[in-house]
């Protein structure tokens, strides 16, 4: 704020220049835009100016729009927040002024920037400027004018792609495109602006005003095909984003009423959007996704990240090469170890085939490839570890587990497999080096246990897959006794006897009551009708607390006998983590892909774990291109401990007659790029058991225990692997549903008998989605109380990233 200001100097050639300055983006905010208008009075009124030249400090014209607003007007619903630019500044006092602007652009223009300068007589930018209207990203539309200029400058098939891609282009494309006028060396940028904006004051090139312009628009008829396949595709690619559509809608009128129409309808219905959910999800995550770099007693504490030049990889399978890739491509040199040769071989492959699959894509050029593999070594033992930085040990349980199938043993044997690799590496390892683990959800205390370096020991948690592709808690594996659903008792029959501690968290349908009880909780039991669970509640010395957070029964059909007792008192002022169950529409999910490509890295720190470490590896994270969130140490860290629930929430209703494929499709259609079931056949059932258990070990009092997954194993499925699961893999194809599946799961049901009388139950869609997420909200509010992650923003945005959550809602 102290820095916001705009200044006005004019030359004695006639031309002001009018420089905006709002570090670190000269975002616009409304002072900002008002400090604009009042300079713009002023040249109009001078007569030694002849023409303007406008433009931003700090070698950036201008990130946009200040989002703080729309943050702001979310939390006060108060339109009036939004300054009238579109009209009032881009039109009356800019377009149609007496007197002309040129933008002079260096660095960036995006959104209200590149629309302010859109709204200027002609553009000079300075080279590899980067352009772009990225307003849906944040679930609105460009809402000064973009939506009217952009497709008046480029033609109408780049314009529609520029805006639903939200990409941006460089402005020597911008140039050839006619969105720029001129590129020119930023030294060179003011004196031609000038240049350029004497010559169109003194008719000496033409003065235009993009708005007016229908050259490039083409016929009517040519722009409603090209919308009207856009429309099909947004639909599909963005079936749930409503910004999509109303950025089309809003084109389409200024092209059949006119610049000025198309101006207005684009004001009314950004306006609209800026208060839907959607926005106010995805304004949050700009935020959030930001936020995760301030980390209290790591960056606010004036320490100073180390360089890290080389790392060492522990293990060669998908995720190490991809991790080692990544390292690669951002030229640090690797040290890929391997237990023998011919796994090192195949680890080496695997990073080969990576590098060639982006060189293909173009991705890649042919001499960065060979810089990368250049600096790549393969080693078998740890002569070379010496030299390193960073060791990053991968969960070498994988391996156990695709290669024995004895749960108990593998993680007894990896446990002590793990501590004599880490004091191993604290003997071969500089005393500087960072010792960082991949596992997944073993504790990194025992984990260093047998160290003295506890002090560098931290968890690098890379994602392979959309969602709990290392650690899904899956249907347990029967080891351990845990509490299951009873089948439900006839109306008026004795109530099944639970003691206090049995019961703790009960929700209600009926809105705005909540039934909250005390000592350990459960998420689910099955009980009896609404009154009979506040029978319970009482009866069992829960507390009966209005709450303004979400409750669930599943009622069944038949009057509401049947009760899914999920959810614990929301927690007020817990930012971004409630408010399950409620729709927000928009966004498309995250893709799935390999440890290089997937955003998410979970820095996981113990108590003990210094500053300096989280720092450095923060800053490794980046170089990477991941964003880094750290969390605090316990059985799945952050994004797999609050996401056991949501498998252990399918299975629960699989095993109560509920349809494994419908599941499926309530939860993608909700906006996960896949269902549970198809999800588990991708990771595989062996990470499925094992973790599965190790989530009951931790969280014995809320673990359902299904046998389905045992069953499915017996009987020969093994998920995508052998290409049968929940689901038939066949190379080329789609996943088909396979019915031969449920014989199986009927098997699983008549084990564990939980189906009221016997029968299936009856659920909605909306019940579905609330059976497998509301548990897992419970979790996020147990995650934050137990202070895993700094801030509930963090688990958003690890959510989002590591399992694909979709960012919208
Ligand atoms: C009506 C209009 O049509 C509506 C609009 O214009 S909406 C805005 C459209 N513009 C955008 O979406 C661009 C958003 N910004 C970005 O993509 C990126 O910040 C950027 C490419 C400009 C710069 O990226 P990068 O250099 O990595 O810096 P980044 O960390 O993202 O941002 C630096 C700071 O500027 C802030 N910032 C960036 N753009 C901002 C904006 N438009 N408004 C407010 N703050 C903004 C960030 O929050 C961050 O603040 P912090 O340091 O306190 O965390």
């Amino acid at each position: 704020m102290a820095n916001m200001r705009v200044l006005m100097e004019v030359g004695s050639d006639g031309v002001a220049v009018i420089t905006f300055c709002n570090p670190p983006v000269n975002a616009l905010a409304p002072s900002l835009i008002a400090g604009l208008k009042e300079k713009y009075k002023c040249a109009m009124k001078r007569d030694d100016v002849k023409a303007i030249v406008l433009t931003g400090e700090g070698g950036k014209f201008s990130g946009g729009f200040d989002i703080s607003v729309f943050q702001n007007l979310h939390i006060t619903g108060d339109i009036s927040l939004l300054p009238d630019v579109s009209v009032d500044l881009l039109i009356n006092t800019i377009e149609d002024a007496k007197k002309p602007s040129v933008a002079a652009i260096q660095g960036l223009a995006l959104g209200g920037g590149l629309e302010l300068a859109m709204g200027c007589h002609a553009r000079v930018a300075s080279p590899k400027t980067q352009l772009g209207l990225p307003e849906l990203t944040l679930g609105v539309i460009p809402g000064f004018g973009g939506t009217q200029r952009l497709p008046r400058l480029v033609g109408m098939p780049t314009a529609v792609e520029m805006l639903l891609s939200s990409k941006s282009i460089l402005s020597e494309d911008g140039k050839k495109l006619g969105l720029i006028d001129a590129v020119v060396s930023s030294e060179e940028l003011l004196k031609v602006s000038r240049l350029w904006a004497l010559d169109i004051a003194e008719r000496r090139r033409p003065w235009i005003t993009s708005l007016r312009r229908t050259d490039k628009l083409g016929s009517l008829s040519e722009v409603r095909g090209i919308l009207k396949v856009a429309r099909q595709q947004a639909r599909q690619t963005a079936p749930n984003m409503p910004q999509h559509q109303a950025c089309l809608d809003v084109i389409e009128e200024g092209v059949v009423s006119g610049g000025y129409s198309g101006v207005l309808k684009e004001t009314e219905v950004s306006n609209e959007l800026v208060l839907s959910s959607t926005a106010r999800g995805l304004v949050h995550v700009f935020f959030a996704q930001r936020a995760t770099s301030k980390v209290p007693r790591v960056t606010d504490v004036g320490l100073k990240p180390r360089q890290t030049k080389n790392v060492a990889v522990i293990g060669g399978g998908l995720m190490g090469s991809g991790i080692a890739t990544a390292l690669l491509l951002s030229n640090i040199s690797v040290f890929l170890m391997e237990i023998n040769s011919e796994y090192l071989q195949q680890g080496v492959k695997k990073i080969e085939v990576n590098l060639q699959s982006l060189l293909t894509r173009g991705k890649l050029t042919q001499d960065k490839a060979e810089k990368a593999l250049s600096i790549l070594k393969g080693v078998l033992d740890y002569s070379e570890f010496k030299h390193v930085d960073m060791v990053i040990e991968m969960d070498t349980r994988r391996k156990l587990f695709d290669e024995c199938f004895s749960i108990l043993q593998a993680v007894i044997e990896n446990i002590s497999l793990k501590q004599s690799i880490f004091s191993e590496l604290e003997k071969a390892c500089p005393p500087h080096c960072i010792l960082a683990t991949n596992t997944s959800t073993i504790d990194l205390n025992i984990v260093g246990e047998k160290t003295s370096s506890q002090d560098r020991i931290v968890g690098a948690h890379f994602f392979s897959s959309p969602i709990l592709k290392d650690g899904d808690a899956g249907a347990g594996n029967g080891v351990h006794q845990v509490r299951q659903p009873k089948p439900r008792e006839e109306k008026g029959s004795q109530r099944d006897p639970r003691s206090k501690s049995d019961i703790c968290e009960l929700g209600l349908a009926e809105e705005n009551l909540k039934i909250a009880g005390g000592g350990r909780s459960m998420d689910w039991c099955l009980l009896g009708s609404v009154a009979e669970m506040v029978d319970l509640g009482r009866a069992t010395g829960g507390v009966v607390a209005a709450v303004t957070g979400t409750g669930y029964v599943g009622a069944g059909d038949d009057g509401g006998a049947t009760g899914f007792l999920l959810f614990s008192q929301q927690k007020k002022g817990k930012e971004g983590i409630g408010k399950s169950g409620e729709r927000r529409d928009g966004g498309k999910p995250n893709g799935i892909g390999p440890a290089h490509v997937m955003p998410l890295l979970e820095i996981v720190q113990t108590r003990k774990t210094s500053a300096q470490v989280i720092l450095d590896l923060i800053t490794v994270g980046k170089t990477l291109k991941k964003v880094p969130v750290v969390v605090g140490n316990c059985t799945g860290f952050a994004v797999n401990r609050t996401f056991f629930p949501y498998m252990q929430g399918a299975h629960l209703l699989a095993n109560l007659g509920v349809d494994v494929f419908r599941i499926d499709r309530v939860i993608s259609t909700f906006g996960m790029p896949m269902g549970p079931f198809q999800l588990q056949d991708l990771s595989g059932y062996g990470i499925a058991l094992a973790t599965g258990k190790e989530f009951a070990t931790a969280f014995l009092d809320r673990t359902f225990v299904s046998p389905l997954i045992d069953l499915l194993v017996k009987s020969g499925r093994s998920g995508k692997n052998n290409g049968k699961g929940f689901y038939i893999y066949e190379k080329g194809s789609k996943p088909k549903p396979d019915a031969s599946v449920l014989p199986i799961i009927e098997e699983s049901r008549g084990l564990i008998n939980i189906m009221p009388g016997g029968k299936p139950v009856s659920v909605s869609d909306q019940e579905i989605l609330e059976m497998i997420l509301f548990p897992v909200v419970n979790e996020a509010c147990r995650v934050m109380d137990e202070g895993v992650v700094v801030r509930a923003s963090d688990l958003d945005i690890a959510s989002v990233l590591g399992m694909s959550f979709p960012s919208y809602r």
